[in-house]
């Protein structure tokens, strides 16, 4: 069974059409690649996905069912671009992970003690627990960038969505982002991330979607790296450098 199943996607902005007649799916245990150029449409797949943009017609399927009832149940985490984060909220890094936790509170709609164990590995494994403590707004782009994913974790969602994780981060930095994704997918979990970085395609996705509006390709990242597969998202001059 796919975890997310989209299809006849279509979204538009006014007189902008931003994707139209989206299919592809998404199979467990699998970080899948969104690669297309700027305005191609990835930031919006994300948000139809999370019921965040109005659809004009097509289905998401997430998990086999209906997408509010997977969202409601805290089974997929969504990580935004940072312009989309209001930086300035006065929150802790802890708070926001904390946060992943609430789908799953019990009755006392409190933080329990198996609560703040998934919190505190979910720090760890992000390399945050140091930073547990500090304002987000006190943060560097890949620090922001991982509390996100640590959220994700906490959460034990079974797909996350990360829109542009990499951008603006160092190289050890994506690096650690890399490898815990894969291991993630080693543990079941599906993960879709929009990537401007072809270079580090190969080691991170085992698919990757090449969009356009429009689903130009969904295949191996070798196969979408074909200079001709990338032209016709990118433009006869693409190239991994002139790409990003
Ligand atoms: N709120 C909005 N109102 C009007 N048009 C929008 C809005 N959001 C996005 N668009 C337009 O929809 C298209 C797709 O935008 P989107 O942000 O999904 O692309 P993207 O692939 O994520 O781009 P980038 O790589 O630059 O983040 C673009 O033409 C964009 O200008």
């Amino acid at each position: 069974m796919a975890v997310l199943e989209v299809a006849g996607l279509t979204v538009r902005y006014g007189a902008v059409t931003a994707l139209e007649e989206v299919t592809f799916g998404l199979e467990r245990g699998t970080v899948t690649g969104l690669v297309g150029m700027n305005g191609s449409g990835k930031s919006t797949l994300f948000k139809a996905v999370m019921g965040l943009a109005r659809t004009e017609s097509g289905t998401v399927r997430l998990l086999g069912g209906p997408p509010e009832r997977a969202r409601r149940q805290g089974a997929v985490a969504y990580s935004p671009q940072s312009e989309d984060v209001d930086w300035t909220f006065p929150v802790c890094v802890r708070d926001v992970v904390r946060m992943g936790r609430y789908g799953r509170l019990g009755p006392t709609r409190r933080l329990r003690d198996e609560d703040e164990e998934r919190v505190d590995t979910a720090l760890a494994t992000t390399g945050l627990t140091d930073l547990a403590d500090r304002q987000i707004g006190a943060l560097s782009g890949g620090q922001r960038k991982r509390v996100f994913v640590a959220r994700g974790l906490a959460q034990e969602a079974d797909l996350l969505l990360l829109d542009e994780p990499f951008a603006g981060v160092d190289r050890h930095t994506q690096h650690t982002l890399t490898a815990l994704l894969r291991d993630l997918a080693a543990t079941g979990r599906t993960v879709l991330v929009s990537t401007h970085d072809l270079d580090n395609l190969a080691a991170l996705c085992d698919e990757a979607i090449l969009l356009h509006r429009r689903v130009i390709l969904q295949a191996s990242p070798h196969e979408v790296l074909r200079p001709e597969n990338l032209a016709r998202a990118f433009g006869a001059a693409a190239s991994p450098e002139s790409a990003a």
